[in-house]
């Protein structure tokens, strides 16, 4: 589901004076964290906000973790930094029960150097017990303190008076633009869909919860089994049963929990029973591991290549790369055995320029070392699994594409053969996974391969694709405007 564009307003304030509270009473469901442990509040939260009608996007920040005010932490600086930069307004909290503390008045020296307008806000006020907290406010400089409890739902008016000027003219002109656009988009969805279904392309919505369907594969030999047994290994939970897909492939599913946001994210592994028992006929192994491994090709997001770093990249490992590319999945490359990689910055560097070469038509696929037998760099892999599927799934707006392509036929036009100019009209997205695009234009038959290729490659450099298959397919068009 795509967020509304609303004006953002950011909340503020060291451990435990109550912002997850007032976040929750803005946004009106248990979103954030709420405990009495300070920094309890770890990673930013965002919902929709609504206060008296007026409209906007609350982020909850991790609190201010070191009560030293002469070193703020600087994880917690950098987080609420970033989220202050694009924010319209934030709201500066303070407990009014235990009035300011230095680290208090440090973030408001540090506010006051920012440009976003700032509500200071006395919370926990309740009563009488916040009373001098209140007065003690006025001393930060940042204007009347807006008495409010969160916990109890109180000065809520007051602190729409003191918001809404700060962000009302934003947020009515963010509802003009949005509803414009959305007309637009309708108009572009019914041309992509018309444009899709002449091409006989669904168009599927992509779930980001969905587990990610994963492939290994990989010559014999690469690491492949012990790979897939690191990854499953003790402390991963299997979260079900191995559900066959096909007499010939397994799905095993499971729970990866993402180091840096200690998030858990569902991998469905899919592996091939020859991957798993293979012939023992040995003349017959190169042949058959290819063959399995491109069967679990056909029904994954993303494929990993393993390459043997005692072995380097082979030809055959080009194949596969060239297989896994035709058939439209995202493909990167892991380097595998690297805790017994000789000369490991060579190996990398030589694999990389091998790879760049021989995969001309995707440069600059993702490439990474791993060890199966230590664990080094499967996270990174996984991370990066995660990321490229997100690319591959993605669509571009038609705003963004309409500006990228304006652009790119700028810096480059198409050529003109024989003095007659080929034109390229304009361009809409009609699939994803991998992102598909159709051109529509005039004279496209005399549309070098170059210029193709050209297109190709800036669409993935400029709308972030990075190394996924990008599919172009070009239309003749009437001038609509004709
Ligand atoms: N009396 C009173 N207590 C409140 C009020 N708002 C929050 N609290 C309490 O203050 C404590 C901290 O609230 P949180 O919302 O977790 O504070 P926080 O600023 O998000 O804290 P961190 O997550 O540590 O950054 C909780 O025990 C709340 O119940 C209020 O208006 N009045
Ligand atoms: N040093 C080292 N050895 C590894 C690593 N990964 C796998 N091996 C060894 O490489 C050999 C092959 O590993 P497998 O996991 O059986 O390889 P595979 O790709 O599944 O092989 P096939 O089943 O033949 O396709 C075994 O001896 C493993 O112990 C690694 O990261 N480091």
């Amino acid at each position: 589901m795509k967020m509304r564009k609303l004006p953002q307003v950011v909340i503020i304030g060291r451990p435990n004076v109550g912002k997850s509270t007032l976040f929750n009473r803005l946004v009106g469901k248990r979103l954030a964290l709420v405990d009495d442990q300070p920094g309890v509040t770890r990673d930013r939260r965002m919902g929709e906000a609504g206060l008296l009608g007026l409209e906007f996007e609350a982020v909850d920040t991790a609190g201010w973790e070191d009560e030293d005010a002469q070193s703020l932490p600087g994880r917690m600086l950098a987080q609420t930094q970033v989220s202050l930069t694009g924010a319209d307004a934030a709201l500066f909290v303070y407990d009014a029960r235990t009035g300011l503390t230095p680290l208090d008045e440090e973030i408001a020296r540090w506010l006051r150097e920012q440009e976003v307008p700032v509500v200071l806000i006395a919370n926990k006020a309740e009563g009488n017990a916040g009373e001098s907290g209140i007065i003690e406010g006025w001393s930060l400089g940042m204007g009347e303190p807006v008495p409010v409890s969160a916990e109890h739902g109180e000065g809520i008016a007051d602190l729409y008076t003191a918001l809404s000027p700060l962000i009302a003219e934003k947020a009515e002109r963010m509802q003009i633009e949005a509803e414009a656009e959305a007309a637009i988009e309708a108009d572009r969805m019914r041309a992509a869909a018309e444009a899709a279904a002449a091409e006989g392309i669904e168009l599927e919505a992509h779930d980001p919860g969905a587990p990610l369907a994963l492939a290994i594969v990989g010559r014999p030999n690469a690491g492949k089994s012990t790979l897939v047994n690191k990854l499953l290994g003790e402390d991963r939970l299997l979260t079900g049963p191995e559900a066959g897909i096909t007499r010939d492939s397994i799905a095993i599913d499971w729970d990866w929990t993402e180091p840096k946001s200690g998030e858990q994210r569902k991998i469905r592994l899919i592996d091939t029973a020859g991957m798993r028992k293979r012939s023992k006929v040995v003349d017959k192994l190169e042949k058959l591991s290819v063959a399995d491994g491109l069967r679990a090709v056909d029904y994954a997001e993303v494929v990993v290549l393993l390459l043997d770093a005692t072995r380097g990249l082979e030809v055959q490992d080009l194949k596969i790369a060239n297989k896994v590319i035709e058939e439209g999945r995202a493909l990167m490359i892991a380097i595998n055995k690297w805790d017994v990689a000789e000369d490991t910055s060579a190996l990398f560097n030589g694999v990389r320029a091998a790879l760049d070469d021989g995969l001309s038509q995707l440069k600059g696929v993702p490439l990474l070392a791993v060890s199966a037998v230590t664990g080094k760099g499967l996270d990174q892999m996984l991370s990066a699994a995660f990321d490229l599927r997100e690319a591959w799934s993605r669509r571009v707006s038609t705003s963004g594409l309409n500006r990228w392509f304006e652009h790119a036929l700028n810096m480059n036009p198409p050529p003109a053969p024989g003095g007659r100019r080929i034109k390229l009209r304009y361009i809409t997205q009609v699939g994803t996974r991998p992102p598909r695009f159709v051109i529509f234009g005039t004279r496209l038959d005399d549309l070098p391969a170059s210029y193709e290729r050209y297109l190709v490659n800036s669409i993935r450099k400029e709308l972030d694709f990075g190394a996924v298959p990008v599919r172009i397919t070009l239309k003749s068009a009437k001038n609509p405007f004709d």
